[in-house]
């Protein structure tokens, strides 16, 4: 069984700063994610966006804050278990005993859950069904993947259109379907989305994906409300539908929850011994949910773990800015 100082649960922002901190305390640690990137809400909903409330950053594209908060931990070696979920947690002798889904078990000093507003579950697109990872995505990773590519864009939200301005400069086309002719997403993205030009498909709906014999996808066939079917070429589909977000397994731990959210103390412990929480998912009075928010949660998480791991530690970790 793999053993660590601390597991941290959740690579969304909050955990990927625990992930620097736990290495600069020499701690280790691994970090878990359900989703197959590191990021948490911001890879999932929102990379393109521009930050304008993370310190020292007077403007950040999402993208490249997670980047930078990876690039921040890496000196120290996380070891990143992404795609992987936490299903239960025990107490055991010194420490945490975690089992993920397919039933490995972790052992931990300590477990800091950043766990934010829960699991991710992108809304599904029916005629998508069995095509993930062969041709649709619900997000993208990395946009040089799609580049020369004709893609298919399904959504009429601001990730939907996010994507859209995203992948323009770099695709063959992009085309946007959605099945109302209104749209949720705010009204200056859609004129930008307009105004280069990509072709909005409305009261429509994906009903087919059409494979090559190989096996690829080439197009998807499109049901239009009142109007005539038609075939769009398609080398991708990003089905941008949404996510459902649900705090999961995590609520049957015997933690003491509020609002869909940990209840902590001000050294971020939980109710259970050895089992702290920081970031969206910790909630004690007066709680902000922001990014830097939690970039403090962690810090103040990580040096009370090293604490309780090791009674004769200091809680300071020292000043950064002295260490070579
Ligand atoms: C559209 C949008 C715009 C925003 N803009 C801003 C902004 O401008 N400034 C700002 O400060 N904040 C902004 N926020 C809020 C900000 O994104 C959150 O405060 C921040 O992401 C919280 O970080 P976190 O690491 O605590 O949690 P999250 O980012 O939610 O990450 C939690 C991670 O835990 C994983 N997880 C959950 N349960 C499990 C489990 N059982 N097993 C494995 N993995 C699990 C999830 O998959 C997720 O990746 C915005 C949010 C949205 C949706």
């Amino acid at each position: 069984m793999d053993s660590y100082d601390i597991v941290v649960i959740g690579a969304g922002p909050t955990g990927l700063f625990a992930a620097y901190y736990a290495g600069f305390r020499g701690l280790s640690m691994a970090v878990l994610d359900s989703l197959p990137e590191p990021g948490g809400q911001i890879t999932a909903m929102y990379p393109e966006k521009m930050i304008y409330d993370v310190g020292g950053f007077p403007a950040i594209r999402g993208r490249d804050l997670v980047q930078g908060l990876v690039e921040q931990a890496e000196p120290w070696h996380p070891v990143y278990l992404l795609g992987r979920k936490a299903e239960k947690l025990e107490s055991v002798d010194g420490g945490v005993e975690l089992t993920l889904d397919g039933g490995e078990t972790l052992r931990a000093g300590a477990v800091l859950i950043t766990a934010g507003i829960g699991e991710f579950t992108p809304r599904p697109l029916p005629a998508g069904d069995g095509w993930l990872g062969r041709g649709m995505v619900h997000f993208v990773p990395s946009l040089a993947a799609h580049a020369g590519q004709h893609v298919v864009v399904v959504g009429g939200g601001d990730s939907a259109f996010d994507w859209c301005l995203a992948l323009h400069p770099v695709a063959a086309s992009v085309t946007l379907v959605h099945r109302r002719a209104k749209f949720r997403a705010a009204e200056s993205i859609v004129r930008q989305v307009r105004e280069l030009g990509v072709r909005l498909v409305t009261d429509a709906e994906v009903t087919r994906f059409v494979a090559a014999p190989g096996g690829e996808l080439t197009a998807v066939d499109v049901a239009v409300k009142g109007g005539e079917a038609e075939q769009l070429r398609a080398d991708a589909v990003v089905a941008a539908l949404g996510f459902t977000a649900d705090l999961g397994p995590i609520e049957s731990w015997g933690l003491e929850i509020d609002h869909r959210a940990i209840s902590v103390d001000s050294t971020m412990a939980t109710a259970r011994p050895r089992v702290y929480a920081a970031g969206d998912v910790a909630a004690y009075p007066g709680k902000v949910k922001l990014i830097a928010t939690g970039f403090g949660e962690a810090a103040t998480a990580v040096n009370n773990i090293a604490v309780a791991l090791n009674p004769e530690a200091h809680l300071f970790p020292g000043h950064s800015s002295n260490v070579e």
